[in-house]
Formats: structure tokens, sequence, C-alpha cells
């Protein structure tokens, strides 16, 4: 089962892709976190973040992720991946109810007042150009299986987000033995 979420920088993929792991291994089950930081350190360090880069980046990731689903592994996926049809191929290429978009909606306020690593800040100040948010396109997905938003304003926890797609991922069986 490859889970993936899907958004702008700083809306905390990273983190819910971490806990979620975590709370996946306390189940018995295997999990393993691909993190689009990470690979672009590795497996796709010969990619930029023009369309056409950001495209292979994920399509890599989908081809990845499906050797993951056919050794029995929950792969979870966190990479912006901001193009539509980028992210149904990765869809298409896995069996039916397979592949869970998981789209975490926040304001993009919220995204740039954390900013740890400075990218909002520079991109505001043209230093970084194709910054997705700023002076690149998201493109929000039509149907998802899981959306996390913001509850008046607040941003859910860790624990919070994590709780909604385990009890998804229960309700859909994937949690059992
Ligand atoms: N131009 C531009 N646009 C967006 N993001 C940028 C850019 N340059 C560098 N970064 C950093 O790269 C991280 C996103 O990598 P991804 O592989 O997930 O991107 S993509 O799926 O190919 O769009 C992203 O990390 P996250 O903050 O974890 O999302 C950024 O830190
Ligand atoms: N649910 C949350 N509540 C509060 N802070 C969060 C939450 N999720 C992430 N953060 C914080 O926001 C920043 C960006 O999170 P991260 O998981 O790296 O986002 P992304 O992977 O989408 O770029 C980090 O400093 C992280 O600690």
């Amino acid at each position: 089962m490859p889970l993936s979420c899907f958004t702008l920088p700083c809306e905390g993929k990273s983190t819910l892709a971490c806990t979620l792991g975590r709370e996946l291994h306390t189940r018995g089950k295997l999990a393993y976190v691909l993190d689009g930081d990470n690979l672009r350190h590795g497996l796709n360090k010969d990619l930029g973040f023009a369309a056409e880069d950001r495209a292979e980046n994920i399509r890599r990731v989908g081809e990845v992720a499906k050797l993951f689903a056919d050794a029995g592994l929950l792969c979870i996926a966190s990479f912006i991946s901001p193009y539509r049809r980028d992210r149904e191929s990765c869809r298409a290429l896995l069996s039916d109810g397979s592949f869970i978009e998981v789209f975490l909606n926040m304001s993009l306020e919220l995204c740039e007042a954390r900013d740890p690593k400075g990218l909002y800040k520079l991109a505001r100040a043209g230093k970084i150009k194709g910054f997705t948010g700023i002076d690149d396109p998201y493109e929000a997905p039509l149907n998802c299986e899981i959306e996390i938003k913001e509850l008046d304003g607040v941003c859910p926890s860790p624990s919070d987000m994590t709780k909604q797609v385990v009890a998804y991922l229960e309700d859909k069986g994937f949690l059992h033995e």
C-alpha cells in the first residue's frame, strides 16, 4: 500500500510521514518512508524543480513505491508533487485502492510562518525561482482519499493527523492481520 502525502513546502508532510511510520511500526507493520528532501540527495540528485524534473521525480518515486508494495511493505511517500497528472500517473501504476493520496490542506500563511529552512523567505526575495506556492503552481487534488485541514484556523497536531490517517487505514482493512 503506497500512501502519499502531497502538499506545499512546510505543510507537515515529513512530520506526518515520520509519526505515521512510527505508529505503523508499533502496530507490527513494516513501513518505509520516502521523502523528497532525502531522495533528492541520492536517487534523484540529478533533478531540479522544473515541471519535467518534478514529473520525473514523482515517476521514479511511484516505481519505487510499487516495488515496496510488491515486497509487502507499506510505503509512505512525502513529496510536493504539484501537478495532478503526475499524481494520477502514480495512481495508475498501482493496483486499485492501493494508492492513497493524503492532501494536507493548510494555508500558505501557516506554511510561510513555519519556514524552518528559510526557503520561503529566499523565494519572496527572488533568490529562489520557481518555488511552489510563491511563483510556481500547486494543483490541489480533485479526488484525494484523505484531506487534513486546519480547524478554526488551527493546524491539527502531528498525533491528530496520524490518527486521521490510521482511522482511514483501519476502516479500509489495511491494518488487519
Ligand atoms: N523551487 C522549489 N520548489 C519547491 N521546493 C523546493 C524548491 N527548491 C528547493 N525545494 C525543497 O525541495 C523540497 C521538495 O522536494 P520534492 O521532491 O518533494 O518536490 S517535487 O515533488 O518534485 O515538487 C522542499 O522540501 P519540503 O519543505 O520538505 O517540501 C523544499 O525544501
Ligand atoms: N501538525 C503540526 N503542528 C505544528 N507544527 C508542525 C506540524 N507539522 C509540522 N510542523 C512543523 O512545521 C515545520 C515543517 O514541517 P515538515 O514536516 O518539515 O513539512 P514539509 O515536509 O511539508 O516541508 C517543522 O518545523 C515542523 O516541526
